[in-house]
């Protein structure tokens, strides 16, 4: 379409609508995004992550994914919301001024391009990749389970047919070894946040352990806070906590990747809602909940700027 306007940030969209917005975003912030293709997914869909980025080289940086499961719509479409929101409050906002001019953010929209086009053509409840598997005639992997990070553990499956199975080994998924390629090769992430739904929650590490990470005093306070905000905005009630705590135990994910391979500010969220409609969520419910997840994002993003 010729200009971002015409896009619909309260509608879910396909695929092809969303990569279309992306290069009106670019075209029309082109001094503060840039769209970096990181690889392609199994069924050779490109995987693009949108790079806000004021300047410098290599600055510390911060990242998020939207849409890992492929059933989670809402998750896509506050992260394309949040997206343009960046791009249009950059110089406007101080607050989110002041960090991107010390550091970059990156937004990897469809992080399960495959799975989310199979949501809209074939099974809306799908939730991991499109991967064959050798003497199965059941497709895809778990791509929350198929990061190097107590692989295999609790909260798994081996079986291909589970929606929890974690794949032949770590990093099987070209999705997830895309992603580590990115972040290994850049080095100087400083914050990595995974946007699922639903429950409304805010998590940290770890899901393959119960016991307590180093940091969880500080990241439980960080959390609070950033749900305390959420909910200025029209009430909503998230919860904080780890994940094996809060949710169930779970290992292979990436926010625990992330956080053991030295990334500290680690969180999963949960969106909206509570289990009414699910992962059904309603399209008049997007840019309410974009709106208030905004709130939060924008807490513990200025907490990594000023920490
Ligand atoms: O998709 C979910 C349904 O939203 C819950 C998430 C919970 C979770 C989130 C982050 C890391 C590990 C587990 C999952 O099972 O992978
Ligand atoms: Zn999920």
């Amino acid at each position: 379409q010729r200009s971002g306007s015409e896009y619909n940030f309260g509608s879910y969209q396909r695929l092809e609508a969303i990569y279309n917005w992306m290069d009106t975003l670019v075209a029309e912030h082109p001094k503060l995004v840039t769209k970096v293709l990181i690889g392609s997914s199994y069924e050779n869909r490109p995987m693009y992550v949108l790079k806000f980025s004021t300047g410098g080289t290599n600055r510390p940086a911060i990242w998020i994914d939207t849409g890992i499961h492929a059933r989670e719509w809402v998750s896509p479409a506050t992260g394309i919301w949040t997206a343009n929101k960046i791009a249009v409050d950059y110089g406007k906002d101080a607050s989110l001024t002041s960090l991107l001019n010390t550091m970059d953010i990156y937004m990897l929209l469809l992080a399960n391009p495959d799975g989310y086009s199979y949501t809209h053509d074939n099974d809306r409840m799908w939730r991991k990749t499109r991967s064959r598997s050798p003497g199965s005639n059941c497709r895809g992997a778990d791509p929350n389970r198929n990061w190097d990070s107590g692989f295999g553990g609790p909260g798994t499956s081996r079986n291909p047919c589970s929606d929890l199975y974690h794949g032949p080994s770590a990093n099987s998924e070209v999705e997830v070894s895309n992603v580590v390629n990115l972040i290994k090769a850049h080095g100087n992430f400083k914050s990595f946040i995974s946007v699922h739904a639903y429950s409304q929650l805010l998590m940290y590490p770890h899901g393959y352990s119960c016991k307590d990470i180093p940091d969880m005093a500080e990241l439980d306070t960080v959390g609070q806070a950033a749900v305390k905000k959420l909910a200025s905005l029209y009430g909503t009630r998230y919860e904080v906590g780890s994940i094996c705590k809060i949710i169930y135990p779970a290992s292979g994910g990436s926010i625990d990747w992330a956080y053991d391979t030295g990334i500290k500010y680690s969180f999963a969220f949960e969106l909206r809602d509570t289990g009414l409609s699910g992962f059904l969520l309603p399209a008049n419910q997007i840019i309410p909940t974009a709106s208030e997840t905004w709130l939060a994002l924008k807490h513990i993003m200025e907490y990594v700027r000023d920490n």
